[in-house]
């Protein structure tokens, strides 16, 4: 066998961890050697969420500090990650998706010379505002990366727009579903419960100040109707007390970030999910149950195009509107509740690894 060198694999958050976790697994399937290393953006979540799918990081640099700032995060990741890079020097240093870790992944690499690939390529919002600061990261990585793993013809063409070669794109999917297939061949069969579920999640930055409490009074009039149990997991980026009206509300379940396994079965009970969530309105697209996105926009206009999603925005009165509607008429919930392979066919992360020992290979192989 060529020996070739590590592929380093930056992760910061929980969902960076899901959907980084089956490209570990498939390098590993092609023996490349990979390094995983977690800059501590989500402490112990990142770590856990990698649990369910066998694997451990290599290091842990553990970067969070209370109250510390996007910028100080952004500057410490940087040093940190040169420093670790610097040491053992990757063929690839491969990041994901739109988070400060991500960024500063790519900044270290390329300021080192190595090539930087990018999974979840070219989703856009086309502002910079919203989502903050992941339009912003996202598409600053784009100008970092050296090959680009765009999930869908759409993010490809986006790419393309920004000038980015075709050579340096490969459309693979997203790695999110190749995660759920994963994970729901391992759940039991969940028990039938009497009232209709409502997944509930909400984190977004730009939501938190002024969205937060319209969204919550939304989901307290909806547990309010009794036919329905409202499910929340809280996230650990938002402080507590923004959840508080839900703590005593009737049927609702706040409870703690849930373990990816035990996420997944909830998502697969759903009746409806109500979410500011991206991954989610992937997962619920692929799993076919209806969604409300309370954003002003989506950076996967394939979730609405599939018809699984619709933008309610974060006024209570539009939230509560598409609920009861989705609640109460069996025919609107129906047309919605499609499984859509539009976000990935459980492929894509086959197709990076293959994409990257291709390259690996080609880089190794003596000119003619
Ligand atoms: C702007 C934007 O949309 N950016 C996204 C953002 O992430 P997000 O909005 O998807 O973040 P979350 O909602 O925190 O995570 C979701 C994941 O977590 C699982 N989950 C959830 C609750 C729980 O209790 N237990 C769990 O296991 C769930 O199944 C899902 O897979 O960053 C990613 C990284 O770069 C990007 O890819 C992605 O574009």
């Amino acid at each position: 066998m060529v020996s070739v060198g590590a592929m380093k694999i930056v992760i910061g958050t929980r969902p960076e961890a899901i959907k980084l976790a089956p490209v570990v697994l498939a390098l590993r399937a092609l023996h490349l050697p990979v390094r995983v290393c977690l800059t501590g953006q989500h402490p112990e979540m990142a770590t856990e969420a990698l649990a369910p799918f066998g694997i451990e990081a290599d290091v842990n640099l553990d970067l969070m500090r209370p109250g510390q700032s996007l910028a100080e995060l952004t500057q410490r990741a940087v040093d940190a990650l040169t420093l670790r890079l610097t040491c053992k020097q990757p063929a690839w240093v491969i990041v994901q998706g739109d988070t400060t870790s991500a960024l500063a992944g790519a900044i270290a690499a390329r300021q080192l010379g190595i090539p930087v690939a990018h999974v979840e390529a070219g989703l856009r919002s086309f502002d910079l505002s919203q989502p903050y600061p992941e339009e912003l990261n996202r598409t600053l990585i784009a100008q970092l990366a050296t090959l680009h793993f765009a999930p869908t013809p759409g993010a490809e063409a986006n790419l393309r727009a920004e000038g980015v070669p075709g050579k340096a794109i490969e459309v693979t999917g997203n790695t999110v579903v190749d995660a759920l297939h994963r994970t729901l061949q391992t759940l039991p069969a969940a028990p039938r419960s009497k009232r209709r579920l409502v997944l509930a999640t909400l984190h977004r930055r730009e939501n938190r100040e002024t969205a937060f409490p319209e969204i919550i009074s939304a989901l307290v009039e909806i547990a309010a109707r009794r036919d329905v149990e409202v499910l929340l997991p809280r996230h650990p980026g938002c402080p507590p007390d923004m959840y508080a009206p839900l703590k005593t509300a009737p049927n609702v379940r706040l409870v703690p970030p849930m373990p990816y396994p035990d996420f997944v079965a909830a998502l697969a009970a759903a009746h409806l999910i109500i979410t500011d969530s991206g991954g989610i309105q992937e997962e619920a697209s692929a799993l076919g149950i209806p969604t409300l996105v309370v954003r002003a926009l989506t950076e996967r206009p394939e979730v609405i195009e599939a018809g699984t999603a619709i933008i309610v925005d974060t006024a209570k009165s539009g939230i509560l509107t598409a609920a009861t509607r989705l609640l109460d008429d069996d025919t609107a919930h129906r047309s919605m509740a499609n499984a859509s392979t539009r976000i990935g066919d459980g492929k894509a992360a086959e197709r990076i690894a293959r994409r990257l020992y291709d390259e690996l290979h080609a880089a190794r192989r003596p000119a003619a």
